[in-house]
């Protein structure tokens, strides 16, 4: 499948902190891929080096087998970056016309609104628009150029419910149309609905890139929850929590940690064991020392 955007070995410094760290990865055409990690992780770092608005410190960064310095390469792609600031005084439709005037082959205005539910807004002014609205049209906008690859750096941060959906509705519409995406985010659920493929950064490098499935396999862990006065060391506990009464483990082999417990001799009731969320994942692939249950 063809490559559209490739980091080679890359690594990014400012100053003495090492944004990114040997970093290696393809997006190929028609992927929607989800980039995830804490903050700080590095996310918007690779961005930035894969949209050509920063160089890497080493390494080699390719769009569309190019350099994305090239502006002929860039044409071909759409980018919502973290924030923007849109000019109060306009209106939708005219910044819809102005940032699509920059591109040879453009989606119409009222179609590229109409996809992102912003159909009713084309004439309200940008200092109008709710805090909501606003970050939709800037979405919106990565897309008026009929992009082959877009990137979204953290897309929904700040919308309610049903705004997110429509911007989900719209990636997914352009996804299905065939486009490719790159997207960050800290809604895990966000990543769940929308991306097949999910890369975990965290601390420069990249530490899972795999299917959802795969991603939650890797790290293997379950939710161990039972009731019990207080517990043991246990062995192989990520996290440790009391929740409602109950005590809530994330552990990397359940069947060893049932055996310690009853070898304890400790008294315990509702056990439950189900398989991590992806958020518990997440969090076990960038997590910290085991945590000691004697103490929760
Ligand atoms: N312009 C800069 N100057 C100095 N340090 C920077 C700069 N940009 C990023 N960093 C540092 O590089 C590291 C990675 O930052 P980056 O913004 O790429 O992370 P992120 O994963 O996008 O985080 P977040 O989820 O908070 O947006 C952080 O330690 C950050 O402080």
């Amino acid at each position: 499948m063809t490559v559209l955007a490739r980091a080679i070995d890359v690594t990014r410094r400012y100053g003495g902190v090492r944004a990114l760290d040997g970093v290696s990865l393809d997006i190929r055409a028609g992927e929607l891929v989800g980039l995830l990690g804490p903050n700080g992780a590095g996310k918007s770092t690779l961005i930035n080096l894969l949209v050509g608005l920063r160089r890497p410190t080493s390494g080699t960064v390719e769009l569309f087998g190019g350099s994305p310095l090239d502006p002929v390469m860039r044409r071909g792609i759409g980018v919502t970056p973290q924030e923007t600031g849109l000019p109060e005084s306009l209106r939708v439709g005219e910044i819809v016309d102005f940032v699509s005037a920059h591109y040879p082959e453009r989606l119409g205005t009222g179609e590229l609104l109409a996809r992102f539910g912003l159909g009713e807004l084309v004439r309200r002014q940008v200092g109008g628009l709710s805090g909501g609205q606003r970050r939709r049209l800037a979405v919106a906008l990565a897309f008026a150029g009929r992009p082959k690859l877009v990137f979204l750096d953290e897309p929904t941060t700040g919308l309610d419910v049903e705004a997110r959906r429509a911007l989900w509705d719209g990636i997914k519409a352009f996804h299905e149309d065939g486009g490719t995406v790159l997207l960050t985010s800290h809604y895990l659920e966000e990543v769940e609905a929308l991306a097949e493929r999910v890369l975990v950064v965290g601390q420069g490098r990249v530490l899972a890139d795999d299917t959802m499935r795969a991603v939650r396999g890797l790290v293997g862990t379950r939710r161990v929850s039972l009731v019990a006065d207080r517990l043991p060391d246990l062995p192989g506990v990520l996290s440790a929590e009391r929740v409602d009464g109950r005590i809530d483990l994330v552990v990397t082999d359940p069947d060893r940690l049932v055996v310690e417990l009853v070898r304890a001799g400790v008294p315990f009731s509702g056990l439950e064991i189900r398989p991590a969320t992806l958020e518990e994942a997440f969090l076990a692939l960038t997590t910290n020392p085991p945590k000691e249950t004697a103490h929760v």
